[in-house]
């Protein structure tokens, strides 16, 4: 099997509204067209890109360089099935099979384009699909909007992708004698007698259609590689002394002793809130909250977590998770923990099973053994968005 790729990237993706023809624009720092060539060069033996008159300085502008294979550039035409033709036409000598992609589709993965490769061994055509999930309904748009009209059997219905694999000489017979516009290559084929294989799709494998499609790209070819996730840490220790309460991670518990500090001494929240300032490298809460500024005295620690949440927010991080220990033989935390959990994941806006309060005593040693004081340890994750 000697297999080239047709990529189909003629159209004007008037649906897009970009500047550019939409396979030039930029997703994750390199032209869609760019991501879909490199997507499936390692698996064809040549390319022939199918691209507009208007964009030949577009095109030569790519960076092909980490394209091992021949790259063929020809003229495309005023539908999709003619820039197809046009492709099909300019396949290198030798060529045995060929896959037909969308230059739209920029994020598809070796996976589909190697489960199509197999199914050809065996058919003459084959194509990624997926199984409609969602419930399908008619509808009409009337005054107040669109209304349902009535409700369509989903069973044996498929979402086509691309490429769809063919025989060369099968694909250009179906061409050559179809007179009539139609929706792929599949149903060009089909209605030329071929028989056509569903091979797995991947709900990943978008088409950038709409304006929206650019950010899920964005997303999917970022990939988990370039995943911006800081860790954080935080230590704090404060002192008892004379009083009848302590307040820890926002929850007020009785106690024959309290904790000192300037502010109320929180030591779990100012913990917490060091790991942030620490996952963002901003400093500590000494830094932001000096103690020697007498606005701080007596403050409720909240004001201090609050800031840090917002600063990672404004530096365009979201929290992952937290998770603080509590050093201490007495009070006892267990009783308390999702009083605790729960209060700082409402300051942090997050959700109870992204905060974790714990404790441990430390088996009666040093200042935390002899009751002198509370230490607490709480690392944070941030993820960028
Ligand atoms: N005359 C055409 C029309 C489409 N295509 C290509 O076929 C693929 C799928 O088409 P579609 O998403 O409909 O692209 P456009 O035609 O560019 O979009 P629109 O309909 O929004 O203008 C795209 O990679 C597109 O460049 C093509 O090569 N020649
Ligand atoms: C070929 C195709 O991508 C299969 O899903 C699709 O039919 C072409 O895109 P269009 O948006 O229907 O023009």
């Amino acid at each position: 099997m000697q297999l080239t790729a047709i990529v189909v990237a003629a159209g004007r993706g008037t649906r897009a509204r970009t500047q550019k023809p939409k396979q030039y624009e930029h997703v994750a720092g390199r032209p869609v067209l760019e991501w879909t060539l490199r997507a499936l060069a390692p698996q064809v033996a040549a390319i022939v890109v199918v691209r507009h008159p208007d964009d030949a300085r577009l095109f030569e502008a790519l960076d092909l360089s980490a394209i091992h294979v021949p790259v063929i550039d020809v003229n495309g035409a005023d539908s999709r099935d003619g820039s197809v033709r046009a492709g099909l036409e300019a396949v290198p000598e030798g060529t045995t099979h060929v896959l037909i992609h969308d230059g739209a589709r920029c994020c598809v993965t070796p996976a589909v384009v190697d489960r199509v490769i197999k199914a050809l061994h065996s058919n003459p055509a084959a194509a990624p699909a997926l199984p409609v999930t969602d419930a399908l309904w008619t509808g009409d748009d009337s005054t107040e909007g669109p209304r349902v009209t009535g409700i369509q059997d989903r069973s044996g219905l498929y979402r086509a992708q691309t490429p769809q694999g063919f025989e060369l000489t099968a694909i250009r017979a179906a061409h050559a004698a179809r007179t009539r516009p139609a929706a792929d290559d599949v149903e060009v084929a089909r209605d030329h007698g071929l028989d056509v294989a569903i091979v797995e799709g991947d709900d990943n494998n978008i088409k950038i259609t709409h304006p929206e499609d650019f950010a899920r790209a964005h997303h999917l070819l970022k990939g988990p590689a370039h995943m911006d996730i800081r860790l954080g840490n935080g230590y704090d220790v404060h002192r008892f002394g004379p009083g009848d309460h302590v307040i820890l991670c926002g929850v007020k518990i009785p106690h024959d002793r309290a904790l000192q500090g300037h502010s109320d001494a929180d030591v779990g929240m100012h913990t917490v809130t060091d790991a942030i300032y620490g996952a963002l490298a901003e400093g500590d809460i000494g830094q932001h909250f000096p103690p020697s500024d007498p606005q701080w005295k007596g403050a409720a620690s909240e004001i201090f977590l609050r800031h840090a949440v917002e600063l990672a927010r404004d530096r365009g991080y979201r929290i992952g998770n937290v998770d603080c220990t509590l050093v201490c033989e007495m009070p006892k935390i267990g009783p308390h923990s999702v009083a605790m959990r729960t209060e700082m994941a409402r300051l942090m806006g997050l959700e109870l099973g992204q905060v974790s309060v714990k404790a441990t005593t430390s088996e009666e040693l040093g200042f935390t053994g002899r009751k002198e004081g509370i230490a607490c340890i709480a690392t944070v994750t941030l993820i960028g968005q």
